[in-house]
């Protein structure tokens, strides 16, 4: 089979980058075109110059995807990656989809299926709700089927991607739960490459802080999934923490139990929901994740722990916020939609140490 032609948008953005990392050594992909939004120069390894040799495509301009470039790119291209921030997707997206093009939004803009949710959680009009029920949720390993058969695809955000991949085993089998906490910590890398207060560097190294508190937007994206999962209204408490790491997202979730487990017959439930999918580790009783072990690659490392003393359940779930938390994880969409195998240009070792 010919190559498969693809377009990023938002190319040079972290997760932009993160997809060319990957999509340049996959054995069927093409990378046809590159789009930014500000950044100057005529190719992309002039804005990162560790590409040169690698990649030294033209870039072109955001602000030239008018509906007739979108249309004219169609002859060429397939299948489109959003890498662009929430409230810019949702002005492409729709366009790329009646063009007839395969969508992989890395953004929240349809991830929400309610709009007033996502206008409640991120502050911006949402789009219509016909067009939000056309998108499906990209959690590869929960939702296989239905990615298989989308064509436009709502990547999930990173914290709630490590989240839900430690929760689903529970919830599809609606086990008792009387209460969840989540305690999440990412580094820095998942706010992106633009320049904040929040973000630069005597302001995170040496320092580690909670942000959004109460008001992180991945939250009713947990809590919506949940809720499919279990057919009933799930409220997570949940935080989240900006540590002085590059990449990496440790959540830590603590559950408490109606009914009394055995540990072994909990992590039996995830061997049984996990064992054959690639890049999900689960972890033996007595072996907890950590971001080190999976950075670099798509691995979501889940380790287990009731703990006999206070009868809680606690969760570990490590995952690489670009990889597993963005790009990895499109690109493991691209595969299911393609139906290529799951690994296909996602075989990456952990950088260890
Ligand atoms: N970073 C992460 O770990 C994760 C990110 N995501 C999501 O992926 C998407 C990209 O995030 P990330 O790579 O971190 O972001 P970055 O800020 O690093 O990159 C954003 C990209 O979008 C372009 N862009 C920025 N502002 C605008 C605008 N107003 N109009 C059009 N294009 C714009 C930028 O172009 P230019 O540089 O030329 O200005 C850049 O290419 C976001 O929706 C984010 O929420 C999802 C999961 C994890
Ligand atoms: C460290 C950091 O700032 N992380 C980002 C999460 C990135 C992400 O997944 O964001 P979207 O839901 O917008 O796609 C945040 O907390 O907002």
């Amino acid at each position: 089979m010919d190559e498969l032609n693809v377009i990023v948008v938002g190319a040079s953005g972290y997760s932009g980058i993160e997809l060319i990392r990957i999509l340049l050594q996959h054995p069927k992909v093409n990378i046809h075109h590159l789009f930014v939004h500000s950044q100057e120069g005529e190719s992309i390894d002039r804005i990162y110059p560790h590409l040169r040799q690698l990649l030294e495509s033209p870039i072109e301009k955001l602000s030239d995807l008018t509906i007739e470039k979108i249309v004219e790119l169609k002859k060429e291209n397939e299948v489109v990656f959003l890498a662009t921030p929430s409230g810019v997707s949702k002005e492409l997206g729709p366009q790329f989809l009646e063009a007839g093009f395969k969508v992989i939004d890395l953004s929240g803009d349809f991830r929400l299926k309610e709009p007033i949710q996502y206008e409640l959680w991120y502050h911006l009009e949402a789009v219509d709700s016909s067009l939000l029920q056309q998108a499906v949720y990209g959690l590869s390993e929960v939702f296989p089927k239905e990615i298989k058969e989308a064509n436009y695809i709502a990547n999930p955000g990173c914290y709630a991607t490590s989240i839900l991949l430690a929760l689903a085993p529970l919830y599809r089998r609606k086990l008792p739960i009387k209460s969840v906490i989540i305690d999440a910590k990412s580094g820095v890398s998942g706010a992106g490459r633009g320049y904040s207060r929040n973000t630069h560097f005597s302001e995170v190294n040496d320092n580690f802080k909670a942000y959004k508190v109460g008001r992180h937007q991945h939250i009713p994206e947990v809590e919506q999934v949940l809720t499919d999962l279990s057919g009933h209204q799930v409220t997570v408490q949940m935080m989240t923490h900006l540590l002085p790491i590059t990449r990496g997202i440790l959540s830590t979730i603590y559950l408490d139990l109606e009914k009394e487990y055995k540990e072994e017959e909990l992590v039996q439930y995830y061997v049984e929901d996990y064992g054959n999918q690639p890049f999900i580790r689960v972890r033996p009783s007595g072996e907890y994740p950590e971001t080190k072990q999976v950075v670099g690659s798509n691995y979501c490392d889940i380790g287990i722990f009731l703990d006999q003393r206070t009868k809680r359940l606690i969760l570990f779930s490590a995952i690489d916020n670009l990889m597993k938390g963005a790009a990895g994880q499109a690109v493991q969409n691209l595969n299911l939609m393609m139906g290529w195998e799951q690994e296909l240009g996602l075989r990456f070792v952990p950088i260890y140490p």
